[in-house]
């Protein structure tokens, strides 16, 4: 590839423009709001301006109910070869495309599984995609010159390539990403209203569970809306363990102590199912995160003090695999979370301890 076209200059459209021009592409931003065009322009991710001749690849970074009338267009007037899109739906993706009049065979559906609660081209990083899973979506007709040059852009942008059809895409990410999201927007919702004295205490396990509810409205109803079925069927599932759990824990509280110890143990196998959920996330580049140790250290608020505390951990030979930080607002210290392999953790805290770090246990 040596010419792209990418068109909706936001979080994901600019983030995929710097790791191309970082890898020597010449990349075309396009944008129906120019100050986005520009700004991305001014942030190294290429120029402003769709290209006189047509790119080798066109990704379409636009909201998931534009892409299908857009790839149309596109096509008509010859803005690329080939071209991709970035949209987190991919059924309607396909058959709005379809609907429009578009040219299937030059087309392959895509969907960078890495993102931020943030949107618009500043919140862009050039390694947003690195070790993360980019699914492709390829139809009955896709040519091979869509399939390689799609190839090659998850390869430039450092993911990791993974095939399916659009119907298993779309169920996968009802479970993965937009079921849960409708979830974290629950529970933040719940805090709109709560006194104060409340939310100031929360700490970092709702703040956790809650991020993703931070994305813009606009682009989430968007999603909800072009994957509602699949979403709707989780959430079912969420609604009777959810129902479980309401009715066990009030049998827990109440007077029959027989019920008291069904409910009981009915809350511990939903704990005990939760482990087992969570042990399966797979954490950088598709390892379990479960198998990683965490080295806890506690570091003052300086700049330049986590640069210090890996250079540390690098000296003593320990490869860090991970890495969680928990800055508590108003303190003057932060929690920091070494993941490294479980064989040098007790060596790494001891180590750090030594050195004058305080490791806690
Ligand atoms: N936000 C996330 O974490 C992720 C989003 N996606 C998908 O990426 C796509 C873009 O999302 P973000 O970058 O987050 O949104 P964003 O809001 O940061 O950027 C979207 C950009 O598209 C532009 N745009 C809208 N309609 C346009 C049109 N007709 N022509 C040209 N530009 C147009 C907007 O002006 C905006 O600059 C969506 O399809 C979304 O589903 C995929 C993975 C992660
Ligand atoms: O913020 C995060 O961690 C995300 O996982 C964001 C995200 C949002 C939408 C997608 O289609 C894919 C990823």
């Amino acid at each position: 590839m040596r010419s792209a076209l990418v068109v909706g200059t936001g979080l994901i459209g600019t983030s995929i423009a710097l790791a191309l021009t970082r890898r020597g592409i010449d990349v075309h931003l396009s944008d129906t709001d120019e100050g986005a065009a520009r700004t991305a322009a001014s942030l190294g991710a290429g120029h402003t301006g769709r290209p006189a001749q047509p790119v080798d690849l066109c990704i379409l970074a636009v909201p998931p109910a534009r892409i299908g009338a857009m790839l149309a267009q596109a096509q008509r007037e010859e803005w690329s070869r080939v071209y991709t899109d970035v949209g987190s739906v991919k059924a309607l993706v396909h058959t709005s495309a379809e609907d429009a009049g578009a040219d299937l065979s030059r087309f392959i559906g895509g969907h960078p599984l890495a993102g931020r609660e943030r949107s618009g081209p500043l919140a862009a990083r050039w390694d947003l995609f690195e070790g993360r899973p980019w699914v492709l979506t390829p139809g009955a007709t896709t040519s091979r010159d869509a399939l390689n040059q799609a190839l090659e852009l998850v390869s430039l942008c450092g993911a990791v390539p993974v095939v399916m059809d659009t119907d298993e895409h779309d169920h996968a990410v009802a479970l993965i990403s937009h079921a849960p999201h409708l979830v974290a927007a629950l529970m933040a919702a719940r805090l709109e209203g709560a006194r104060e004295e409340s939310v100031r205490i929360s700490g970092t396990g709702i703040r956790d569970l809650t991020r993703i509810a931070g994305g813009a409205p606009e682009l989430w109803e968007d999603i909800l809306a072009a994957n509602a079925p699949a979403i709707a069927e989780v959430l079912a599932a969420y609604a009777t363990d959810l129902t479980a759990a309401v009715d066990a824990l009030r049998a827990v509280a109440g007077p029959d102590a027989e019920a008291a110890k069904r409910g009981a143990a009915n809350l511990a196998d939903l704990l005990r199912r939760g482990n087992a959920g969570q042990a399966r996330i797979p954490g950088k580049h598709g390892t379990a995160s479960a198998s990683y140790t965490a080295v806890p250290v506690l570091i003052s608020d300086r700049p330049g003090e986590l640069a210090r505390l890996f250079a540390a951990a690098g000296s003593v030979g320990v490869n860090i695999e991970d890495v969680r930080i928990d800055h508590s607002p108003g303190r003057e210290a932060g929690l920091v979370e070494l993941l490294v392999d479980p064989t040098v953790s007790d060596r790494l805290a001891a180590d750090l301890a030594a050195s004058g770090w305080t490791v806690q246990s």
